[in-house]
């Protein structure tokens, strides 16, 4: 705080303008609104993401806010005669989710910066700089938070849904959601772009409402077009490398593996996730030979990054999977063409997390009497 106070100058002393009252207000309230937005984020980042780092920067920033929040300033708040106390915008009141909470914050800290920036010009000679660079720092802030969110929630996801044509396709994608599915992926080979661009805005919209990753199948102009999370390339589809040149490094790149060599270099090419499949022969994918449990147990000692089992998994024979060691699982037809998708989506996953705590206590029993 005494640093940057020490070199505090009244704005008078820079020529002609006063200390205005106005000007102590304004820089007051939104120091106060900066410091706001940056402690909401900071708590997702803490409790939510458990990221040490970026609550750390939020952390970092705020104090740094705090250092400028000088006696004289707080001095000339005035709440009662504020006329804006009670402005309020429609979507302050309503946010679809933590995705957009985050983003309103981000956006409202930026806003205060950047007033902050202009009007404390006329304050100190350094603020304009100093709130300029902190804008900046909100920037890089807001991307490494989303593509944080994005890494996080696929890694909490032990279900994944890849969708078929289907007419109700948005009722079962819903549906799903509403059973505790955190991740989609639109799989359409038949529409045109256009619709297929339509329906994937639609059901990237319906995935963030519950908070769920959105990712669009071999196409990444449809991906960014529909500002998907990620896209699923499968080894016929664009080479990972030049995804990631067109999509950033934000958004998830998943890649379909049937074989150990496909994995590693899925791996070392930088992918997010892989597929490993087809578990078991499907008429979702006819004509692919399966590759069966070996190359399950296979991936469930040798990947270094999540990983979806897939191909002909259902109800009935998901122990068996998981049994392989598979933590993940992708199905099409074992939710898009169920009567009750919710029912059976809360299936999928109580089963996994029953099979997924029965391995951890077994694990420590092992250790405990090693
Ligand atoms: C999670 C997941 N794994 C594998 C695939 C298959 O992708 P690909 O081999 O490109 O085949 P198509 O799905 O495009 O027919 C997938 N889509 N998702
Ligand atoms: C889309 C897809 N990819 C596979 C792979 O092995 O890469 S298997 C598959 C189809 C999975 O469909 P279902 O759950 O209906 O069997
Ligand atoms: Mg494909």
């Amino acid at each position: 705080m005494a640093e940057n106070n020490s070199g505090l100058a009244r704005v008078s002393d820079f020529g002609t303008l006063q200390l205005q009252p106005a000007l102590c207000r304004i820089l007051d309230a939104n120091l106060d609104r900066a410091r706001e937005g940056l402690r909401i984020i900071e708590e997702w980042c803490r409790f939510g993401l458990q990221s040490s780092s970026l609550a750390h920067e939020c952390k970092s920033m705020r104090q740094e806010l705090a250092s400028w929040h000088a006696p004289e300033l707080r001095a000339a708040r005035n709440t009662p005669e504020d006329p804006g106390t009670d402005l309020s915008h429609p979507q302050e009141e309503e946010r679809s989710g933590i995705e957009s909470l985050l983003q309103a914050n981000c956006c409202r800290v930026e806003e205060a910066l950047r007033v902050l920036e202009e009007y404390g010009k006329l304050y100190h000679p350094d603020m304009g700089a100093v709130f300029k660079q902190m804008r900046y720092r909100v920037y890089t802030l807001e991307s490494n938070l989303l593509a944080y969110r994005r890494r996080h929630l696929l890694d909490q996801s032990p279900l994944y849904l890849v969708t078929s044509e289907n007419d109700k396709l948005f009722a079962v994608v819903e549906a799903a959601l509403e059973g505790g599915l955190t991740l989609v992926q639109y799989r359409d080979k038949n529409t045109d772009d256009g619709e297929r661009l339509r329906n994937a805005e639609q059901l990237r919209q319906i995935c963030h409402n519950y908070g769920a990753l959105f990712i669009m199948n071999d196409r990444v102009d449809l991906a960014l077009a529909a500002d998907a999370d990620g896209v699923h390339l499968g080894q016929q589809d664009m080479p990972i490398a030049f995804a990631r040149q067109l999509l950033g490094p934000q958004r998830l790149i998943g890649r379909s593996t049937t074989n150990p060599e496909e994995m590693q270099r899925a791996i070392a090419e930088g992918a997010d996730y892989i597929g490993v499949g087809p578990v078991y022969e499907t008429p979702t994918k006819p004509g692919k030979t399966p590759a069966g449990l070996a190359y399950v147990r296979y991936a469930s000692e040798h990947s270094s990054v999540p990983w979806f089992a897939i191909g002909g998994i259902d109800m009935h024979n998901l122990t068996d999977v998981l049994d392989c060691g598979a933590e993940r699982v992708a199905v099409v037809r074992g939710i898009m063409d169920v009567e009750q998708p919710t029912l059976v989506t809360q299936y999928f996953l109580s089963q996994m997390n029953r099979i997924q705590t029965l391995k951890a206590v077994e694990q420590r029993n092992v250790q405990s009497h090693a």
